[in-house]
């Protein structure tokens, strides 16, 4: 996602917010052993990531954020982001991209990040990740398959994003 977000940043020449850089100390410790973080784990650096996506919403920025927003809830709290954001209303500002791959081309490309001693996240973590995973198609995520090379990817990204819109006026 990262790869991805700069350069949608990029592009959309905003900001850019990386929620791995919002968790506690204790959490990354946690699950550089290898185990998974609770809901509880979860609270709080979600709540932060509400408050960074605020303050941009409020200042009139935009901000692309990566974020392994997993579960609708954790989605839900990130909505709040949006104050006019009503509760059930997915067009609202916070829009959310989800990338899909296979889990053995996910599970290669963290393998060899981890081996390059370039991120905390062990392959193993992956599958409790993917358990967790929940999209439901009338939450309008936007689904982009994440083996096309990451320029097509934004600009897929950006589209999307476009027709999205169009649809909703
Ligand atoms: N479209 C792509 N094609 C080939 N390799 C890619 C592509 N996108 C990312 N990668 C590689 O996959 C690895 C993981 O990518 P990246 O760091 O962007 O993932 P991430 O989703 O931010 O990971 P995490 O959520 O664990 O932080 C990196 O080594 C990156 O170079
Ligand atoms: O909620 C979580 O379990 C974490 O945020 C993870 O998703 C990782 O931090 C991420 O996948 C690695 O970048």
């Amino acid at each position: 996602m990262r790869t991805v977000a700069a350069l949608l940043a990029k592009n959309l020449r905003c900001g850019f917010l990386e929620a791995d850089d919002f968790h506690p100390r204790l959490n990354k410790e946690k699950m550089s052993k290898g185990i998974p973080l609770t809901d509880e784990d979860r609270t709080l650096w979600l709540q932060s990531l509400q408050n960074a996506t605020r303050a941009k919403i409020l200042n009139g920025e935009n901000v692309v954020l990566t974020c392994s927003a997993l579960q609708k809830r954790y989605r839900d709290v990130l909505r709040v982001s949006d104050p006019d954001y009503e509760a059930g209303n997915y067009d609202c500002r916070v829009k959310f991209v989800c990338l899909t791959a296979s889990k053995e081309v996910i599970f290669a490309r963290v393998e060899r990040r981890a081996k390059e001693g370039k991120h905390f996240m062990p392959p193993e973590l992956l599958q409790s990740q993917l358990d967790l995973l929940q999209v439901d198609e009338s939450e309008r995520v936007i689904m982009v398959d994440a083996t096309d090379n990451p320029d097509s990817v934004v600009d897929i990204i950006q589209a999307q994003i476009i027709q999205n819109k169009a649809e909703v006026n």
